[in-house]
């Protein structure tokens, strides 16, 4: 199924364009009976400047696009563009090259240096490319994301929304085109979760960002503008300006109904803790 989310965005101006797309991405781990088909001829269009999130069962190919939107992996057919770049045949140094000047990367283990500070992990990426970082934008996104009083902590120093913060910060510090988040918030508590959630619509909406991001909770996949499903290796369907309630009602319907046990991460019951719905221990 084709999934023009340019189109379906709310707002989003033809203009714009589109940050990223897939024509039948096809991926395949394995060879003769143990093939696992991955993606099964996937076409997807990335809006620029909104916030996209992916969801689905596990197992359905979620990170598997994510790292072949990324050039973090190959593909087995199908081409995949950033931009008006097509990733799919550069070359290992092209792509190592692609990734480091226009993708921000942000995981569930925020993948800090313990060594470094702050600030030295927000740079350090740039760092290693020889580049030197635009300040006026590199304040921007420090007092965005409400880390000026925290530049010269070391990451055992801050806590796991801080560091994630920080994460968010070293994604954002090389304006990338594309940023993709794989369950930023999956190790934090609710109120930290919801804080970089926040954080990442403001990158959207205050700072012009694009923003990619695989998650499993129908309360974080809400601060997004489209939700892709993915299911067996396919987008199944797309649900424009979500909310968690709708989400879980949908990823029900994909996962057989209310009788059957939901995806991994999906809570059952709507009144479940969820980042939209902080709980009394927070
Ligand atoms: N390196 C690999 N070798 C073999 N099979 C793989 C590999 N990576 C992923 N797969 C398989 O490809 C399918 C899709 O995996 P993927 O990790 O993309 O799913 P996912 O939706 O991100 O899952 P989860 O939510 O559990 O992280 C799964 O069946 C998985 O077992």
């Amino acid at each position: 199924m084709s999934t023009p989310a340019a189109e379906h965005a709310p707002g989003q101006a033809e203009a714009d364009g589109t940050a990223a797309r897939a024509r039948a991405l096809t991926k395949a781990y394995g060879s003769g009976e143990t093939t696992v088909l991955a993606l099964d001829s996937v076409d997807v269009d990335i809006a620029r400047g909104r916030f996209t999130a992916v969801m689905g069962p596990s197992g359905s190919g979620k990170s598997t696009l994510m790292h072949c939107l990324a050039g973090l992996d190959t593909v087995s057919a199908g081409q995949v563009w950033l931009g008006d770049t097509e990733i799919t045949g550069l070359k290992d140094r092209d792509l190592t090259q692609l990734r480091r000047d226009r993708i921000g990367f942000m995981f569930q283990s925020f993948n800090l240096i313990p060594t470094l500070n702050a600030v030295e992990n927000i740079t350090l990426p740039m760092d290693i490319a020889g580049q030197k970082p635009d300040q006026k934008w590199l304040d921007q996104v420090i007092d965005t994301l409400g880390l000026r009083d925290r530049l010269k902590h070391r990451p055992a120093q801050l806590s796991g929304g801080q560091q994630q913060r920080v994460a968010c910060a070293r994604a954002l510090a090389s304006r990338p085109e594309l940023i993709f988040a794989d369950e930023p918030t999956g190790n934090l508590d609710s109120r930290a979760g919801l804080e970089v959630l926040g954080f990442l619509r403001e990158a959207v909406d205050d700072l012009g960002q694009t923003v990619v991001m695989v998650t499993h909770d129908p309360g974080a996949a809400a601060h997004s503008d489209l939700v892709l499903f993915l299911a067996d290796g396919r987008i199944v369907d797309e649900m424009a300006q979500p909310t968690a309630e709708a989400v879980l009602e949908r990823m029900r319907l994909f996962s057989g109904g209310p009788t059957q046990a939901s995806p991994p991460g999906i809570p059952h019951d709507p009144e479940a803790p969820s980042l939209t719905k902080p709980t009394d221990e927070d």
